[in-house]
């Protein structure tokens, strides 16, 4: 059994610490404010994140982030993506053995379009890291805190590596797979938020089941053709961290992302909506950051760009529905067209 800690008491961090307690490790949970932590050693219970869950006792919670990570092989972080780099920074500074780095979180950052990763690489000198592990896939921590059955994938560049969080995190109610894509597991896991708010906006709207499925649909194909241009390999975005991830954000009202996006579609203000929700809405930082990217990349985004209208530039969504409606009309594959115009000219 393994000594971990776990940085970040929100929804997610709080059930990945109970996956890991279930399997039996010794599982050390960091909150940012003292009294956070206080309120979890004294009720086992998170009922801002996850409410009337019953934490497992053998659950430690500390706002001291020195003793957290004394002595553990396995550091797990879980903090919201704008957080991760000043987390890292505080880590170093109390940082004194080589570990296994992994991080469950969702997003890209807008100021220098780095997946978590990479973020985490930058702030963490490498002789303190194994490697940096992604754990990712279709997983709302409601579920995962009931124990009811969920997958997700872990990649890291030595594969060997992911095997261990692999074994770590695995058990009979939370099945984890390994790839050896880590840009397309962090991209799936980050992009498909910006398809969750477009989701919600469309349910907001009033929209139907058609409305929907076309978003997931046509969502998956610019979230594929981003994350190639970015190094993924495409079958990825098939997989667990792709499409199970989109279908389970953007169909659940467990996620955050559908809430915020359904709240807009009814007229709300996203400052408002943001304030409302006093949860961690990731879909908002990685839409701007995935909107510069496709331009950079030259990759054509037309829902993220739609998206990134309504959030940023105060565009009306019905008017944003009617342009991708009304957009030049075009074949569904345009790759697969290609390949068929060229065997009917051999
Ligand atoms: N919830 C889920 O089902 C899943 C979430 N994720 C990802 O996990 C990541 C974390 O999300 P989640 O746990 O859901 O978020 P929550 O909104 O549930 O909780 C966020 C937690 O982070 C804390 N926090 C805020 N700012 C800082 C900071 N500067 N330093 C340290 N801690 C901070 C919050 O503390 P405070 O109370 O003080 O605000 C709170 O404890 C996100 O990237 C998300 O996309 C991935 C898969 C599933
Ligand atoms: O990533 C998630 C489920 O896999 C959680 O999504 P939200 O952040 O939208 O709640």
């Amino acid at each position: 059994m393994e000594k971990v800690a776990v940085l970040g008491a929100g929804s997610w961090g709080t059930a990945l610490a109970m996956v890991l307690a279930d399997n039996g490790h010794e599982v050390r949970l960091w909150s940012h404010r003292q009294e956070h932590a206080d309120e979890i050693n004294a009720t086992h219970k998170n009922e801002k994140y996850l409410k009337g869950v019953q934490i497992p006792e053998s659950i430690h919670a500390s706002n001291d982030l020195s003793s957290v990570v004394k002595g553990v092989k396995h550091i797990v972080l879980v903090v919201p993506t704008k957080a991760m780099r000043e987390v890292c920074k505080d880590l170093v500074n109390v940082m004194d053995q080589e570990v296994i780095l992994t991080h469950a979180s969702k997003g890209i950052e807008p100021e220098t379009y780095k997946r978590v990763s990479e973020v985490i690489k930058e702030e963490i000198p490498d002789k303190f890291y194994e490697d940096v592990v992604v754990l990712s896939g279709p997983s709302h921590a409601e579920e995962v805190s009931l124990r009811q059955p969920t997958t997700v994938t872990v990649s890291a560049a030595d594969i060997k590596v992911a095997e261990k969080v692999q074994d770590l995190f695995i058990n009979r109610n939370f099945r984890v797979y390994t790839s050896p894509d880590l840009t397309g597991v962090e991209l799936g896991g980050a992009l498909k938020n910006i398809i969750a708010l477009g989701a919600g906006i469309s349910d907001g709207l009033g929209y139907g089941d058609n409305a929907k499925a076309a978003l997931i649909t046509r969502g998956l194909a610019e979230i594929a053709r981003l994350g190639t241009a970015m190094g993924a390999n495409p079958l990825t975005f098939s997989g667990l961290t792709g499409i199970g991830d989109l279908i389970v954000t953007c169909t659940s009202s467990h996620s955050r992302n559908w809430r915020a996006g359904n709240k807009l579609g009814q007229g709300n203000d996203l400052e408002e909506v943001l304030e409302q929700m006093g949860m961690v809405v990731e879909g908002v930082r990685t839409t701007k950051a995935a909107y510069q990217l496709s331009k950079n990349q030259n990759v054509e985004m037309p829902i993220t760009s739609g998206i990134y209208q309504i959030l940023f530039e105060g565009a009306d969504p019905r008017d944003v529905v009617d342009q991708l409606m009304t957009r030049i009309r075009r074949h569904e594959m345009e790759d697969l067209t290609n390949i068929l115009d060229e065997q009917m000219n051999d």
